[in-house]
């Protein structure tokens, strides 16, 4: 598709050659645990581990950037490459998302990468988050999120990228976008995101008061697709990708890219606009009072 080797190429783009060296493994692999054949040879970076397995197509991606998978800028760009590595590999057809660390999907964007920064890097900052989620958004793979944590905000995003998504049965695993809460707000594609997932009236309401669903609520209002208990997050995922991998590969993802390339396409005309939008928005005082506030109010939580 056009849009995905643009999208491509803004990700190559982005990448810095620091990112890809720091700790990464990118390009090298290693036995997966429990060995088995060399279709479950695990590759990835420092942040992002992926369990490849050749033999299903479907590659396991874990966000491994503890103690709870903040959306810090090396994280976003192993992210994307990870996911560019496993499209450019016609080996696999899905790639099931979840978290490595415990009680937690993904706690949305890293404050502090916008907290105190200057401007060229709140810019630089939210182009990686826009590139991932029109990676995420737009991939040609099945995108299944196994959701076995909190997924406030940005860990959201993600999920709502996905073609699916399975949330496990933990009252304390809220799921939605509560940047309302932190005195900041949702920019449009995520709101354009929201409403194709859940419908207009339940975004309107749920963006305005920063609602974060138990997964009862969820379920109801269609933010996640099933419930389950814990320790059948990963294996319900892997029955939702099978699912969706029975329909033949071309037809769905035109039909994908048919029900998603006007929202896309949205950022895409005014992405610098978006990106300029972020940083004057962020950068005021008031909004990084706010933020300081938010996240001083995290670190007190633990005393
Ligand atoms: C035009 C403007 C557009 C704005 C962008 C809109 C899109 C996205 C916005 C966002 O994503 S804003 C971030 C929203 N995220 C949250 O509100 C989640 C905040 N975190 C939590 O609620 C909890 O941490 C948790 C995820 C439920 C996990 O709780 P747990 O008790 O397991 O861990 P904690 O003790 O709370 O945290 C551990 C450690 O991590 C720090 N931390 C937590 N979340 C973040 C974060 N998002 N960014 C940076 N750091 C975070 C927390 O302060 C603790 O730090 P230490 O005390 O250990 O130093």
């Amino acid at each position: 598709m056009a849009l995905a080797s643009g999208v491509r190429f803004a990700a190559r783009a982005l990448l810095r050659p620091w990112a890809l060296l720091r700790g990464t493994t990118l390009g090298r692999t290693e036995p997966a645990a429990g060995g088995g054949g060399d279709g479950a040879r695990r590759f990835g970076s420092q942040r992002v581990l992926v369990e490849p397995d050749a033999a299903s197509g479907v590659a396991v991606m874990k966000l491994r950037n503890p103690p709870v998978n903040a959306l810090s800028l090396e994280l976003l760009t192993e992210l994307v490459i990870s996911l560019e590595k496993l499209e450019n590999d016609k080996t696999f057809r899905g790639v099931i998302l979840t978290s490595d660390c415990p009680r937690v999907f993904c706690a949305g964007l890293d404050l502090t990468e916008i907290c105190g920064r200057n401007p060229a890097h709140c810019a630089e900052y939210w182009k990686a988050m826009q590139e991932l989620w029109l990676r995420t958004y737009l991939s040609s793979l099945v995108l299944v999120a196994a959701i076995n944590g909190a997924c406030p905000a940005g860990g959201c995003i993600i999920a709502l990228s996905c073609d699916c998504r399975v949330l496990a049965d933990n009252p304390k695993y809220r799921i939605g976008l509560n940047e309302t809460l932190l005195g900041i707000i949702a920019p449009f594609w995520l709101k354009d995101t929201y409403v194709n997932t859940i419908g207009h009236r339940a975004s309107e309401q749920a963006l305005q008061l920063g609602s974060l669903f138990p997964p009862a609520e969820a379920l109801q209002v269609g933010l996640v697709d099933q419930v389950v208990p814990e320790d059948q997050v990963q294996s319900t995922a892997l029955s939702e990708m099978a699912r969706w991998l029975a329909v033949p590969d071309h037809a769905r993802q035109l039909t994908k890219n048919m029900m998603r390339k006007a929202t896309a396409d949205r950022l895409l005309r005014q992405r610098d606009a978006d990106t300029q939008n972020f940083v004057s928005f962020v950068c005021r005082d008031s909004i990084q009072k706010s933020l300081q506030a938010y996240l001083e109010k995290l670190r007190q939580r633990k005393g």
